[in-house]
């Protein structure tokens, strides 16, 4: 039996996209989708019966003239009112369920790919280009061209435009079979071409998403609040718009290059429509004047070749099917691609996470590490031994490979080689969810959600952030009670000020509000803290306080602290000393300044500053 892959192998591109894009729309509503085929046909079929039977009608008046018998005129006349009502009162409601699938393909597209994009347990596919302009054009759905819902829109406008003329050109037949055939085989073929020509300008368009991509960023580096302090300290306004214009015209010189052959198909295929509406013209014509056929049959024939006619493909609605079928399949592969990650992951079983874990330690195993694309390894070799409810600092240059110690013990990314166990479980064998659950980050670069005060320590544990008491107990611990407090309306103020009634944070006080959402998700069952550069935006004043309730903050947790402030880390249990992706020094503050190596060195400039300083 073939599959459904196997009859499609075969089709075009264009078409197989297009089936794709139908193929969605009895998957968001059953219900629609009957009513919009019912439509479509009332619209495709309707137009020709009313054209026949207006033929009839014409042809017999001379014969009830002259008989003076009018009933078969009347009856024909009431059947074709009845049809045009059929007709006039189907087509609104036709455009506004395709309206509404439309509206329910872009939200499912959109929603899909959030969905997908989170599915993966790593970010490593969030580096992949190709991803990315997925990514991108999922993003543009509901705002350009490559709008899918558009496309449904326009299906009312295109498919009873095509049935319509089949069923006209099933008429023509009558007149001669192999003047049927022609317009048979005609109008598929320029409606084929045309969708050719229009899938192909969409898939070039498609292609040039890296260099569009760059574009935007450029414009909405203009147009963006972030960036407008060094725009206009750097004066880099004028460089951007020419960075824009460049990146733009390399972008879309090749989609307006493909274009140019667009035109010797269209002036090909509207001459062969010409030529073929002659013949037909001239041939029907000459039946009229040589008595041939009769007035009735002349004027349905008429009515017919109107019917042939009345197929689209040159307007706007043809261009948004086709920009639909470029993209939505592009769109949900990715979608499946990404899910079946999980799928995978599903399939292995994780192993459940002991809930006291880890009681003993988190273990890196001559672990190594490379960024997609990078040339060198990040992490190279990394042993490390983290003590379960003990206190580990680490130190190291820039670069040395401390936050990506810290996303891979969020498993953001998996090992090249080597593996980091809990308590003897490999981690990529535990569920990431519940591991997760069991970890409470606050990254250096950590996020500033423009939502309110609650939703952003809230998020620490999306499932207990209506736990007002649980907040501020988090808030407290992390010092950020008194700035929430002194917000205008408190917890619900929005943290930014591009929506009314918010407020910007300053660098220092959003560094708090992040240290709040990771001690939100300790209340909550995180059992390891890992803090990188936690107090880097704090004054001075600030750091003192936060790190005098230090011990109380951690009481109890394995925490894994990363900083340049040696003030900070002296007191953690255990320092280690990151070079290259790997551990050179290891011991207690007094033991490593005991050895004079390298943490002695760097601790004794650090302290030399201070005292000039002071
Ligand atoms: N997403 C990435 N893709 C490719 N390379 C990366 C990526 N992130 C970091 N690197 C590289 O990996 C190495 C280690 O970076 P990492 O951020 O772990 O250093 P770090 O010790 O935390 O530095 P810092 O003290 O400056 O925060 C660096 O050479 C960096 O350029």
């Amino acid at each position: 039996m073939p599959t459904r892959a196997d009859v499609t192998r075969w089709l075009p591109p264009s078409i197989k996209g297009l089936l794709s894009v139908l193929g969605l729309l009895p998957k968001l509503s059953r219900r629609r989708t009957a009513v919009m085929v019912a439509g479509v046909l009332v619209q495709s079929f309707v137009p020709v019966a009313a054209g026949v039977l207006t033929g009839l009608l014409i042809g017999g008046i001379p014969e009830a003239v002259r008989t003076g018998e009018s009933e078969r005129s009347i009856w024909l006349l009431v059947a074709i009112g009845g049809l045009v009502v059929v007709e006039r009162a189907t087509a609104p409601i036709l455009q506004a369920t395709a309206a509404t699938l439309g509206r329910d393909v872009d939200r499912y597209l959109q929603e899909r790919v959030m969905e997908a994009v989170g599915q993966p347990t790593g970010i490593q596919h969030l580096e992949d280009p190709e991803v990315i302009n997925k990514i991108r054009t999922a993003r543009g759905l509901s705002v350009d061209a490559e709008n899918a819902g558009r496309a449904i829109e326009a299906l009312p406008g295109v498919i009873p435009s095509w049935l319509r003329a089949l069923a006209s050109v099933a008429v023509l037949f009558f007149f001669h079979w192999w003047l049927g055939l022609i317009w048979l085989v005609m109008w598929p073929i320029v409606v084929h071409l045309m969708q050719r020509e229009y899938f192909r300008v969409g898939a070039v368009t498609y292609n040039q998403s890296n260099e569009l991509r760059r574009s935007e960023y450029y414009r909405d580096l203009a147009l963006t609040p972030g960036p407008a302090k060094e725009i206009r300290i750097w004066g880099m306004l004028d460089w951007l718009l020419e960075r824009f214009d460049t990146s733009f015209r390399t972008a879309i010189e090749p989609v307006w290059k493909t274009r140019k052959p667009r035109k010797s198909v269209m002036y090909g295929t509207t001459s062969a429509i010409l030529l073929v509406n002659l013949l037909t013209y001239v041939l029907l014509v000459y039946a009229g004047v040589n008595g041939v056929l009769s007035l009735a049959a002349i004027a349905v024939f008429i009515q017919a070749l109107a019917g042939a006619n009345s197929y689209t493909a040159f307007d706007d609605n043809n261009v948004y099917l086709s920009r639909a079928a470029v993209t939505v399949p592009k769109i949900l592969s990715m979608a499946d691609e990404l899910s079946s990650q999980r799928v995978e992951l599903a399939q292995t079983a994780p192993r459940e996470l002991p809930p006291n874990a880890p009681r003993e330690q988190i273990s890196f195993q001559a672990t190594t590490f490379r960024y997609p694309n990078a040339d060198r390894d990040a992490l190279a070799g990394l042993d490390l031994d983290i003590e379960a409810h003990r206190s580990l600092a680490i130190v190291g240059d820039n670069g040395a490979g401390k936050t990506t110690f810290v996303k891979l013990l969020c498993r953001l990314y998996e090992p090249t080689s080597g593996q980091i166990t809990v308590d003897g479980t490999p981690l990529g064998e535990l569920d990431p969810r519940a591991w997760r659950e069991r970890i409470a980050v606050l990254f250096q670069d950590f996020a500033r959600y423009p939502l309110t005060a609650k939703e952003n320590v809230g998020l620490g544990a999306p499932s207990h952030n209506r736990d007002l008491e649980r907040l501020e107990y988090a808030a407290e611990r992390a010092g950020a009670l008194d700035v929430i407090r002194n917000l205008p309306n408190g917890w619900d103020t929005i943290l930014s000020r591009e929506f009314t009634g918010g407020v910007d944070l300053s660098g220092g006080q959003w560094q708090r509000i992040a240290l709040a959402r990771a001690m939100f998700a300790v209340d909550a069952g995180a059992r390891v803290l890992v803090l990188d550069e936690p107090t880097a935006a704090l004054d001075v004043r600030a750091e003192a306080e936060l790190y005098d309730r230090f011990l109380e903050l951690t009481e109890g947790l394995t925490t894994c602290l990363i900083s340049h402030r040696f003030s900070t880390v002296r007191r953690a249990d255990r320092i280690v000393v990151m070079t290259e992706g790997g551990v050179i020094e290891d011991g207690t503050h007094d033991e490593l300044i005991e050895r004079d190596g390298r943490y002695a060195h760097m601790f004794a400039l650090q302290a030399e500053r201070f005292r000039a300083e002071a």
